[in-house]
């Protein structure tokens, strides 16, 4: 039975990701996107805490903060609202959210980049999420740059979209950098 074409597909590539996920292309993913941060630099940067079985993030957003930049992640708020940026530090309390996301309890500020994670992702710089619309409602208040962040085998020829999705400046993995605009 087809569900809706992004259902589907969410659900193929969170397999494909449980079955394809090694720690060894986290790594030099986690590198690739350090290194890029830094040669932009951007002072706030957005990033995520992970959910079980994403990409962990948390070394980089240590390294970051240690190197002096802002870092700030996401609260997610009741479907239908965009997120809100707080900022993290290394003392920060960490808060039970919606969904099984923590956030921390740091002041609310505006990141000149984000990080989005995904399930999918393709060439035109489109991603498939998990399906709360958060990232393009929050994106399309402001025109910050996007950078997605993902592996390699989360790539597809063309993710589903409709007339809201925002394609993503950027596409990190393991193995490039994909410059979309
Ligand atoms: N680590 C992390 N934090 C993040 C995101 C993310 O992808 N990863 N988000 C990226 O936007 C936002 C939270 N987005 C979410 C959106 C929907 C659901 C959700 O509806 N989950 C349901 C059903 C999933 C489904 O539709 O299949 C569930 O968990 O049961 C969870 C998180 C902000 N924080
Ligand atoms: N800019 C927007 N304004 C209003 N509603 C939106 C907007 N963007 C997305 N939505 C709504 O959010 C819902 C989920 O969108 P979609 O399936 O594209 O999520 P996603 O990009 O996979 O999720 P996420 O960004 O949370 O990872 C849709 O029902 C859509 O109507």
């Amino acid at each position: 039975m087809i569900l809706s074409p992004k259902k589907d597909l969410r659900k193929v590539m969170a397999v494909k990701r449980k079955q394809m996920f090694s720690l060894e292309s986290e790594q030099a993913l986690l590198q690739r996107l350090i290194q890029s941060l830094l040669v932009y630099d951007f002072q706030i940067i957005a990033a995520v805490w992970p959910l079980p079985e994403e990409i962990d993030l948390r070394w980089l957003i240590s390294q970051l903060e240690e190197m002096g930049k802002i870092v700030v992640l996401p609260e997610t708020p009741k479907k239908g609202f965009p997120l809100i940026f707080r900022q993290w530090t290394k003392n920060s309390k960490m808060l039970d959210g919606l969904y099984g996301t923590q956030y921390p309890e740091g002041r609310v500020m505006q990141p000149d980049v984000v990080l989005v994670p995904f399930l999918a992702f393709d060439r035109k710089g489109y991603r498939l999420g998990y399906g709360g619309g958060y990232y393009d409602r929050t994106l399309t208040q402001s025109n910050v740059m996007t950078v997605g962040y993902g592996f390699s085998f989360q790539e597809v020829n063309s993710v589903p979209i409709d007339e809201y999705d925002i394609p993503l400046s950027v596409i990190i993995t393991e193995r490039e950098t994909i410059q979309v605009k």
